[in-house]
């Protein structure tokens, strides 16, 4: 049994944990103050120093502010779990700190004199006598106050629901991601918490989400929704599936994906109603590691993971946008460290692992809430590598801390209040996961074009307009060019407008003539200049006299080509306009930009008219 002796030689402060100063790589020096910072969070009265950093404040300012909106709306939200396909934009929170929640075991000998809840339900004060703490911790201070988003003492599963689940589920119904994570000492209540007792009315999170989530889906007949489980153990830092055939032999291993985190072969099965869903969270935790110790009879002895996958989209409007959500729901194993209790082999092995891997969730949840922090350990171990979508990022997440209010329990208590401040700093920018089926969207998109076109020709009917939208026939193109043609030479005024189809038609026509007419007047041009010039040039090479004579001829030239520029220059802009009215004249027998139309023209230019 943890006595204070034996827990208050004990930090959970991961630089002091046994697991990591065996296991992890040695603390940075910014990484110590990072320590000291989040320690000097929690409200210490006689606490010696208080630093506060830029980052801190900042984090503080952003943390106050969100927490103040929340707190208003609170109230607002109550009730209001409606299911609807689409976030609901009134309740979208851009970013909001990580919810921390007290539940206290009930107990008959509560500490009155070390352990008092502030009338806001929101506070709590713990005061440890200088003796009764004793033993090597450094005893200055002996006051701490913490501030919480709620305190459940003397609470009903019922109450507890409501107070830390039911929105969160709400919005997993509408996209967003939602985690709900038990920790504290052994025997405080986690599993009591998450899973529950065996009676109705003491069931836990998560069969009254399980029921929850059917519930929105019975109620909402217009949309289709899916739901599936999954339901993992972290054990001696081994991943088991509880629902796999032979969960036990088989280790899984844990990937990253550009879809998040996955755990490779565990078991997904589809549900479709609650009895079902209950009866594969019943079947998994008999699959547990449990073992009975001084604390607890059925002591969780590792980590344990039920997700409820949710898929949706409309029944009616199946070709639109649907949602994929997940709530990720932990009951986490003992904070103590037991391995100070005198035990067995294989059990000193599972509380080595239990308390290395929540050292090392400590680090994340403190690595998680520094706001400059680019690079977060997930990997270096299985249980923080699982939640590294599940904890802040862009779902909600939810800390329900669970203690005893017992004296000999007190230091463990103090220990978990701090887990839960330092989850608190955590600021969450919850998304909602709205999925497009690329299939289904283009047919709605064809279904859409078509429903519009029809839409058109009725009005164009209704206005006497013999307009098609569908692609140009060759015929109508012949039809289009031979207008062109007809108003370039001026023998109509204007070309009637149709439709933008036909009015992108003309353009291209006209383009297509004028590229042709420059090709036309620089081949004519060419043929006509440059030969004569290369027949001079000849002459000039073929001869062979004298340097006299060449001189002469040079001369002879300049004269010539000086007073012919300018004749030159007047016969090539004649020569142009000549070529252009030839051009036009020639029409559509210039080379078409629709090949094989012209027998078309006469009857197509009748078409369009
Ligand atoms: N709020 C509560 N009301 C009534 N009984 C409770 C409450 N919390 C815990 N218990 C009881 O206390 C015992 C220990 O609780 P539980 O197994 O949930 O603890 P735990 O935190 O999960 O412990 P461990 O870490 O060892 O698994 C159980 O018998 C449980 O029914």
């Amino acid at each position: 049994m943890a006595t204070p002796d034996a827990t208050s030689s004990r930090s959970r402060s991961p630089s002091l944990g046994k697991g990591m100063t065996k296991e992890s790589p040695p603390r940075s020096a910014r990484e110590e103050e990072k320590q000291k910072k989040v320690q000097g969070s929690e409200e210490q009265r006689g606490s010696p120093s208080k630093t506060k950093t830029n980052s801190r404040a900042s984090a503080i300012s952003r943390r106050s502010q969100a927490q103040e909106k929340e707190e208003e709306e609170e109230e607002e939200e109550e009730g209001n779990s409606n299911f609807s396909l689409f976030p609901d934009s009134d309740s979208f929170r851009p970013i909001k700190p990580i919810q921390a929640f007290v539940r206290v075991k009930p107990t008959a000998h509560f500490a009155r004199d070390m352990i008092k809840f502030g009338t806001d339900n929101k506070s709590i004060d713990i005061h440890i006598e200088k003796d009764a703490r004793g033993g090597i911790v450094n005893n200055s201070s002996t006051d701490w106050s913490f501030r919480m988003d709620g305190l459940l003492h003397n609470t009903s599963q019922d109450k507890v629901y409501e107070t830390v689940a039911r929105d969160l589920v709400a919005a997993a119904l509408r996209g967003y991601n939602g985690t709900i994570m038990c920790y504290g000492q052994t025997g405080a209540g986690k599993t009591y918490t998450m899973t529950g007792a065996t009676e109705y009315e003491h069931r836990g999170i998560i069969p009254r989400a399980i029921q929850q989530v059917f519930q929105a889906a019975k109620e909402s007949p217009g949309l289709s929704i899916t739901v599936l489980i999954s339901y993992l153990e972290v054990y001696n830092e081994a991943l088991f599936d509880l629902l796999g055939p032979g969960s036990r032999n088989t280790p899984l291993a844990v990937l990253d994906s550009p879809q998040g985190v996955c755990v490779k072969g565990l078991s997904i099965h589809p549900v479709s109603h609650e009895k079902q869903a209950l009866n594969l969270l019943s079947e998994g935790g008999t699959n547990r590691a449990i073992a009975e110790h001084a604390l607890n009879k059925n002591s969780s002895r590792s980590h344990c993971i039920f997700t409820i996958y949710i898929e949706c989209h409309s029944r009616v409007y199946r070709n639109l946008k649907g949602i994929k959500s997940k709530i990720t729901l932990i009951d986490l194993a003992g904070s103590e460290r037991l391995s100070e209790v005198p035990s067995a082999g294989h059990i000193r092995k599972e509380n080595f692992y239990i308390n290395r891997s929540l050292t090392f969730l400590e680090q994340i949840i403190l690595a998680l809430a520094d706001p400059w922090r680019d690079h977060i350990p997930f990997r270096q171990s299985k249980l923080t590598h699982v939640l590294k979508d599940s904890l802040g990022g862009n779902c909600n997440t939810v800390l329900v801390t669970n203690i005893c209010g017992e004296a000999a329990h007190v230091e463990e208590t103090l220990s978990s209040l701090r887990f839960a401040t330092r989850m608190r700093w955590i600021m969450a920018e919850p998304v909602a996961n709205v999925t497009f089926e690329q299939e289904v969207s283009v047919k709605a998109l064809e279904e859409e074009i078509d429903l519009l076109k029809h839409e058109l020709t009725m009005k164009d009917m209704f206005e006497n307009r013999l307009v098609t939208y569908s692609p140009l026939t060759g015929a109508q193109r012949a039809a289009i060019k031979s207008q062109v043609h007809k108003y370039l030479r001026g023998d109509i005024e204007e070309i009637d407008i149709v439709n933008i189809r036909q009015i992108q038609e003309v353009f291209k026509q006209f383009k297509a003539i004028i590229s042709q007419q420059e090709k036309d007047i620089e081949a004519k041009l060419r043929s006509k200049y440059l030969l004569g010039d290369r027949g001079e040039s000849k002459a000039d090479f073929g001869s062979e006299v004298g340097e006299e004579v060449e001189d002469e001829e040079k001369e002879d030239k300049e004269k010539k080509d000086k007073a012919g520029v300018a004749d030159l220059d007047a016969g090539l802009v004649q020569e142009v306009e000549k070529l252009q009215r030839e051009a036009l004249e020639t029409g559509t027998s210039s080379s078409s930009p629709v090949p094989g139309e012209k027998k078309e023209d006469k009857k197509s230019e009748e078409q369009i008219k």
